[in-house]
């Protein structure tokens, strides 16, 4: 794997093609660009790129330039939008000529991730995949799914009360039961199954291959022509395997969905089983190859990124114990101790919202967005923003803007004092514009039912060490597009006697 800036794969011949490339794009290097630290001819600021928690480095980078920062890698100009204001008037008002993806080629042309509308270009055939999904998860059409996770998130609290070591597995495992028996209708039942591990696996690649300057091929596509066998060109090895793997995680529950329809092993709703019963049957290659890529598109823009937040929530609660209490107070007063809470309780549970906003707060599971791409050339505030240029809103810096969200380090669901207007302008960690989540409302059910069932039937404190000392988790969080919290211990303990009989009532059904 190629990776960058460590990397020594500047090979001779591709430094050829970036003297000429360079040559090609020094014109526009004289226009008046957004400001940004200084590069170097040819490689631009490739040696300046934060490898660690990049968010917080760009965040920082503000302090000396600005909101808007203009890098330049290998001559692909990227601008980091570090404020809400600019990301709103740019990503949505001007919307229509931002809402491309850029090319990823190591990604989409050689893994191709592309055929998912994640990362198709702005176009026809990513609108007919999103209407797809718009609809399955629109506002008014989740609440046919909150069963299904209500009773996920209380068989999670069972399963982490016996064992609580296991929580990125549990949390792995349930959050991924949901999003694939809502895409096509299949239980899964153990963690194995390849159901789970392959998109699983597919979602850990798409990171790594999306994750801007991690491969020199995004930058010189010419690479991705290098025979096989040459040193330096192990990236096409790579995406060969990686590209069976997201065939495999996309074609193989979709063939399983279809076939299963009539023998009723299919379990019904499900965005695939729909479609294909609206169409009597009769799908043409054409309509199979839209289905196929929106609900892959669902299994991997869904798995990865409500797992951060859960785990992120977890992480929130061992660091304020005074939060779990008032939260448990709100649960014990509207709820009572004779059930567990459900999804029709939300609206009346304006602290455990506070909480889930608060998460998204200070944890965005996608802190410097999916990139977006100009598809025309642009002027804002007298800067020029060339055609093609690769769009990264900063949400992490715009979340931790202490003029917004004063002590934005400190995890305060106070601060929205209990206002779902406050607590809505947190969404955009879910992004921007025409390419906003389509999953944004579901994704809010399945984190809810965890939160509220946790809360009400548990107290959430800090792992023990080996020495048995307790472990004060810091917050520090993976490297890639998708990040997640550094891996911290956890115990849980029940409330009462009768928190834990509430959960042991809940049926295991496969439904
Ligand atoms: C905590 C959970 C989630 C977070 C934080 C999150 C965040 C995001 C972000 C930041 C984007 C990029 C938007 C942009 O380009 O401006 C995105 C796109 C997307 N998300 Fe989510 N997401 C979550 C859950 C889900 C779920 C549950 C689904 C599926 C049901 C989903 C499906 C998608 C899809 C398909 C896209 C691509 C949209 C497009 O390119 O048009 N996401 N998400």
């Amino acid at each position: 794997m190629d990776i960058l800036p460590r990397s020594s794969v500047l090979a001779a011949a591709a430094i050829g093609g970036l003297v000429f490339y360079y040559a090609l794009s020094s014109k526009k290097r004289s226009k008046h660009l957004p400001p940004g630290p200084r590069g170097l001819p040819i490689i631009g600021n490739v040696l300046q790129m934060p490898v660690e928690m990049p968010w917080m480095a760009f965040s920082e980078w503000g302090k000396t330039y600005g909101d808007i920062i203009q890098v330049n890698i290998l001559g692909q100009p990227i601008l980091i939008i570090n404020s809400t204001r600019v990301a709103k008037e740019l990503l949505d008002k001007r919307s229509a000529i931002y809402s491309d993806r850029p090319r990823f080629v190591m990604a989409g042309d050689l893994v191709g991730y592309d055929e998912t509308f994640v990362l198709q270009p702005y176009g026809e055939n990513w609108r007919k995949q999103r209407r797809l999904i718009a609809q399955d998860f629109s506002l008014s059409s989740t609440p046919k799914y909150y069963s299904l996770q209500e009773k996920e998130a209380a068989i999670l609290v069972r399963n982490l009360l016996k064992d609580s070591s296991s929580l990125v597995e549990q949390i792995k495992l349930r959050i991924g039961i949901i999003i694939i028996r809502v895409t096509y209708g299949h239980y899964i039942q153990t963690p194995d199954d390849p159901f789970l591990t392959t998109p699983l696996q597919a979602m850990v690649n798409f990171g790594i291959s999306t994750t801007p300057g991690n491969f020199m091929v995004d930058f010189i596509p010419a690479l991705k022509h290098l025979p096989a066998w040459m040193p330096g060109a192990g990236f096409l090895q790579t995406a060969k395997k990686w590209r069976q793997i997201v065939w495999d995680a996309s074609w193989n529950p979709y063939e399983w969905c279809k076939k299963n329809m009539d023998t009723g092993k299919t379990l019904m709703p499900n965005l695939c089983g729909t479609y294909i019963n609206e169409a009597g049957g009769k799908l043409t290659h054409d309509d199979e190859m839209k289905i196929v890529w929106a609900a892959s598109s669902v299994m991997g823009g869904g798995l990865d990124t409500n797992m951060s937040s859960a785990l992120s929530f977890f992480m929130a609660m061992i660091l304020n114990p005074q939060i779990q209490a008032k939260a448990q107070a709100e649960l014990d007063a509207v709820v009572g101790k004779d059930r567990l809470p459900t999804l029709a309780d939300k609206p009346n549970l304006p602290y455990i919202r506070s909480i889930m906003a608060e998460v998204f707060r200070w944890s965005p599971a996608i802190p410097l967005g999916i990139p977006h791409a100009t598809s025309e050339d642009d002027i804002f505030e007298g800067y020029e923003i060339p055609k093609g240029t690769l769009i990264m809103p900063n949400a992490w810096h715009m979340l931790h803007d202490p003029e917004i969200y004063p002590n934005p380090m400190q995890f305060i669901p106070e601060r929205y004092n209990g206002s779902d207007e406050e607590m809505f302008k947190v969404t955009l960690s879910f992004g921007f514009g025409r390419r906003i989540c389509p999953g944004m409302h579901f994704a809010e059910g399945t984190l809810f039912s965890i939160i509220a069932t946790t809360l009400a039937t548990c107290d959430i404190l800090p792992g023990l060490d080996a020495n048995g000392k307790e472990v004060i988790p810091k917050y520090a969080y993976t490297p890639g597009t998708i990040t997640f919290p550094e891996s911290f211990p956890v115990r849980l303990r029940p409330r009462s006697p009768q928190a834990t009989s509430l959960l042991s009532d809940v049926q295991y059904t496969i439904e």
